[in-house]
C-alpha cells in the first residue's frame, strides 16, 4: 500500500515552549496527485510543510519519502531524494538574472534541466534579466522554477499564488497541473485561492488549529460543514 505513495508524514508534532503547532498530524500524498492543504491562519499548514521539507527536525513524527525514513535528513539531502519546496515569500535575489539564480538553486541536483525549465514557466525571454526588473508574476514563477530544476519527484509549495491577480493564478495553475502531469511530479499544496485549490486538485486536507479536520476530494471537502464553518465560509 505504501508503494503508492509519494510523501507521509507520521504523527507530526511541532512544539513552541509550551504550545503545540501540529498536534500528531498524519498525510499521505500518493504519487502524481495534486493534494491541497487549505485551512485557517495558524492552522499549521506552513509549519507541516517545513517539516516535511527538513526545516525543522528532531520533533516527534516521521516523515517518509517513497516509503523510507527521512526524518533525520537536512533540507539539501531530502533535495537529493528529489523532495523540493518553495516558500511563502519569493525566494529572489534581486540583482541577479533569472538564469544565475537558477544555476545556483541547481547546486544540489545532478540534473538541473534549467533551459526546459525556464521553457515550461515562460521565463526564457527573461534569462539575462535581473529579478529586481521583472514584474511580480514573473517572479512568483521563477519561484516555481527554483523549486522545479532537477525535476523534484515531489514538489511542496507554500502559497505560489499569494499576491497573483486572478488571471496570474489561473495562469500559474494551469501551468502547474500541466507540469504536473506531463513530469509525473506529486504536489502538496498550501494555497488561499480557493479557485486555485478547487480547479487543479486531485484531494484536499484541511488543518485546523494543528489537527486535520478534514480529508477527501473537492465536492466532499466543498460540502463539508466543518469546514464550510472552520474555513471556507458560506461562499464555497
Ligand atoms: N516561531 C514561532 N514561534 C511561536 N509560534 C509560532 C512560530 N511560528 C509559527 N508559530 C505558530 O504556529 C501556528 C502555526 O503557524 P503556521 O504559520 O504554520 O500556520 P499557517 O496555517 O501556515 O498560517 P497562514 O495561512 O497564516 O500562513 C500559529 O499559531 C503560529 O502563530
Amino acid at each position: 500500500m505504501s508503494a503508492s505513495i509519494a510523501i507521509q508524514g507520521l504523527g507530526v508534532e511541532r512544539r513552541y515552549g509550551g504550545f503545540r503547532a501540529l498536534k500528531g498530524v498524519d498525510i499521505a500524498v500518493k504519487r502524481g496527485e495534486i493534494r491541497g492543504l487549505i485551512g485557517p491562519n495558524g492552522a499549521g499548514k506552513s509549519t507541516l510543510i517545513d517539516v516535511l521539507s527538513g526545516r525543522v527536525r528532531g520533533q516527534p513524527g516521521k516523515v517518509l519519502l517513497d516509503g523510507k525514513d527521512i526524518s533525520a535528513l537536512k533540507p539539501q539531502e531530502r533535495r537529493r531524494l528529489g523532495l523540493a519546496r518553495s516558500f511563502q515569500r519569493t525566494n529572489i535575489f534581486p540583482a541577479l538574472s533569472v538564469e544565475q539564480q537558477l544555476r545556483i538553486a541547481s547546486w544540489a541536483v545532478t540534473d538541473a534541466g534549467i533551459e526546459e525549465v525556464m521553457a515550461e514557466l515562460n521565463l526564457t525571454a527573461l534569462a539575462r534579466t535581473p529579478a529586481a526588473e521583472i514584474s511580480y508574476g514573473d517572479q512568483r514563477r521563477l519561484d516555481l522554477a527554483l523549486a522545479l530544476v532537477g525535476r523534484p519527484s515531489v514538489l511542496l509549495l507554500d502559497e505560489p499564488a499569494a499576491g497573483l491577480t486572478v488571471e496570474e493564478s489561473h495562469g500559474l495553475a494551469t501551468i502547474l497541473r500541466d507540469l504536473a502531469n506531463r513530469w509525473n511530479v506529486t504536489v502538496l499544496l498550501v494555497e488561499h485561492d480557493m479557485q486555485v485549490v478547487f480547479s487543479i486538485c486531485d484531494g484536499i486536507t484541511v488543518l485546523h488549529l494543528g489537527q486535520t479536520l478534514a480529508e477527501g476530494g473537492v465536492a466532499e471537502i466543498r460540502a463539508d460543514k466543518r469546514v464550510v464553518t472552520a474555513y471556507l465560509g458560506t461562499e464555497a
